[in-house]
């Protein structure tokens, strides 16, 4: 076998359908398409400047980001990949303020797809991993077009979710709520193939990565978090971390799901008003399902995030995930800071009136 016994993702999809014998193929038809998109932007990340697709394109999305021509790019292949299936009702897409239409030619289906076309976007110009997001979900009206309100189920209602990464390999990870596997693109046979069958992470770990420079704006129960880390095996934790930030929240997810750590872009003050920086409905939601697949733990810091009720498509969200116990730990740290204390940071945990 030229993938050396080992299963490709085309046969990973018939096993899984074969558990569902009433399963129409519908969303093997779609995880078969995006993997399809994922295939051509590896290729078009590939090339990098000989492409001429590095750069600004001149443009800003509905979340005032400076748009890049590869983020542009990368939506359009989404969207050609999966717009004439028959197999989705409606797609949502950070670059797009409202949800896609799909032209009246193409026939509704009973999913929806919501996407981060490119993620991490900030490091292509320097050739740094970036990566795609996808989540699924069921449509809430089978065969119509969708409300913008319908892609606004909690993340746990998501049958399937996955992420590419275009790194000095190209992968695709995995779940459709049986595990979490990952797929490394063979690029002489264009294939995916099962590389890493059902991922797990590690319940501790010694790692952490957090953007440092936002500590000004954390909350009292982050710092304290960080502050442990920090002070290595003379303080409370009695033991030395390691830290990391790529900003390309794909690379990061993937190095947690392969070797552990904690992963934190936590609510904070920097903008009042805004709950977090990454994004629920396409960043954070099938994040989580990944992880807590792969038997980690992924909050907003204070709750499970796949429990999240969604206010609008573009909402943004604290995001603390990886390892199940400093997950834990540092919901723990939260709910140890009365309410009334969050909002100060007189009364944080080592403020002028901290009582602890
Ligand atoms: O620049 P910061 O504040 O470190 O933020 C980095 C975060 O922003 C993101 O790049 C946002 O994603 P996009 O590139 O899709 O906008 C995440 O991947 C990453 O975790
Ligand atoms: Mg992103
Ligand atoms: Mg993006």
């Amino acid at each position: 076998m030229p993938t050396g016994g080992k299963s490709t993702l085309t046969q990973f999809l018939i096993e899984e359908r074969r558990r569902f014998p009433d399963a129409t193929g519908d969303l093997n038809a779609i995880v078969t398409d995006v993997s399809l998109a994922c295939k051509a932007i590896a290729r078009k990340v590939a090339y990098g400047a000989l492409g001429g697709v590095l750069g600004s394109a001149g443009t800003g999305n509905v979340q005032g980001e400076e748009q890049k021509t590869l983020d542009l790019l990368s939506n359009t292949m989404f969207l050609r990949a999966n717009e004439w299936g028959g197999h989705l009702a409606g797609m949502v897409s950070e670059e797009l303020e409202a949800p896609y239409a799909l032209a009246p030619e193409h026939p509704r289906g009973k999913y929806l797809l919501l996407f981060d076309p490119l993620d991490g976007s900030s490091n292509i110009d320097v050739n740094v991993s970036v990566g795609s997001i996808f989540s699924v979900l069921r449509a809430v009206s089978p065969g119509k077009d969708p409300a913008p309100g319908d892609f606004l189920q909690p993340g746990a209602c998501q049958v399937c979710a996955g992420y590419a990464i275009y790194g000095p390999s190209t992968m695709l990870v995995l779940t459709m709520g049986r595990g979490t596997h990952a797929f490394t693109l063979d690029p002489w046979l264009g294939e995916w193939v099962l590389s890493h069958p059902d991922l797990k992470i590690p319940e501790r770990t010694q790692e952490f990565a957090i953007n440092a420079s936002n500590s000004r704006f954390w909350e009292p129960a982050v710092r304290r978090y960080v502050d442990e880390c920090l002070a290595g095996v003379a303080g409370p934790r009695g033991a030395d971390f390691n830290m990391r930030w790529i900003a390309s929240l794909v690379a990061e997810a993937h190095r947690i799901l392969m070797r552990g750590g904690v992963f934190l872009y936590p609510r904070d003050t920097k903008e009042p008003g805004r709950e977090g920086r990454l994004r629920l409905l396409y960043e954070a939601n099938p994040i989580s399902f990944l992880v807590e697949q792969a038997g980690g733990g992924a909050s907003t810091g204070r709750s499970r995030l796949l429990d999240v009720q969604p206010k609008a498509l573009h909402q943004r969200i604290g995001f603390v995930f990886g390892s199940a116990q400093e997950v834990a730990r540092i919901e723990s740290y939260h709910r140890e800071d009365a309410p009334q204390r969050f909002d100060s940071p007189l009364f944080g945990h080592r403020g002028l009136f901290a009582t602890t």
